[in-house]
């Protein structure tokens, strides 16, 4: 069964341009499905709407959908906050930069305790700033206590996206969307963060939605991709399909301009460096 359901999903600005147009894909239980193409496109459109993030003046104008079988979007209307989290290209701006990253997790803890979102309904385990420890070093950073005590500015981007990840699973949620997790990253740290989110899949046996503007990136993380070209699907399949039998021409372009790639086969093996 799908975990994540989307159903003719449009997207629209209050003066009626239209930015998706009905849009349909599904993520299941610890798989990656990736959304791919061109700027502008109306990847990150879709991410938000899936979270009620929309910006003003852009509104869900149709379609549904659905998160462990519960449908939370009905058209315009958002029935209930999915259990979904999601994580952004820049962490650094995503974070407050008034506050050190351990008083930001603390904050966040707290929080998820009184509202029961992570499912323990209000019940505490232990010093919330050693759970804020566990998170932190739950993501690969190997000494917190140092990471705890600083400003977003005082860490590398890659150590900001890593916080971001800790911040995004700390609700437990069962859906990540991801938009452009690494761009702009340099390519180890680029790596270093694809394999997080991979780890964190494999560990929680969550869903992924994950956006890319990059078909190497898809051709790593994702199982399924959907290939976007001006609001529309164009096409949704096996990333291994979408590579060797694409059925699209658009899909064709973006993967001969994506020509010095990867291609799936090689990053399985290790004959290509991502
Ligand atoms: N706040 C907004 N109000 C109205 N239109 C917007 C707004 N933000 C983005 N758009 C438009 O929505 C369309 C889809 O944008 P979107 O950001 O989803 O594309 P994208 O595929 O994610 O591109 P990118 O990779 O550049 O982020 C674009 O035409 C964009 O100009």
């Amino acid at each position: 069964m799908s975990l994540l359901t989307v159903r003719g999903l449009s997207i629209q600005t209050r003066t009626g341009v239209s930015l998706v147009r009905d849009l349909s894909l599904d993520v299941g239980a610890g798989e990656v499905v990736g959304i791919v193409g061109e700027s502008g496109s109306g990847k990150t459109m879709t991410a938000l709407s899936l979270l009620g993030l929309l910006p003003d003046g852009v509104h869900v104008s149709a379609g549904e959908a659905e998160l462990e079988g519960r449908r939370f979007l009905d058209g315009p209307r958002m029935l209930a906050r999915p259990n979904a989290t999601m994580i952004f290209q820049n962490p650094t701006a995503a974070l407050n930069p008034t506050m050190r990253i351990g008083a930001q997790l603390v904050r966040l803890l707290r929080f998820l305790d009184r509202s029961g979102t992570d499912g323990s309904a209000g019940r505490r385990r232990g010093d919330v700033r050693e759970r804020a420890a566990a998170l932190v070093s739950s993501v690969g950073i190997a000494d917190p206590a140092a990471v705890l005590g600083r400003y977003p500015h005082q860490l590398s981007g890659g150590m900001n996206q890593r916080v971001m990840i800790a911040m995004a699973i700390a609700a437990r949620p069962s859906l990540l969307v991801a938009d452009e997790p690494t761009t702009g990253l340099d390519v180890t740290v680029q790596a270093q963060i694809l394999d997080l989110i991979r780890a964190t899949v494999a560990q929680h046996g969550i869903g992924v939605l994950f956006v890319s503007h990059d078909m190497g990136v898809i051709a790593q993380m994702c199982q399924r991709v959907a290939v976007m070209y001006d609001g529309e699907v164009r096409e949704f399949a096996a990333v291994d399909d979408i590579y060797h039998r694409p059925g699209d021409a658009y899909t064709r372009e973006l993967l001969a301009s994506a020509s010095d790639h990867p291609r799936p086969e090689e990053v399985a093996d290790g004959t290509r460096a991502g």
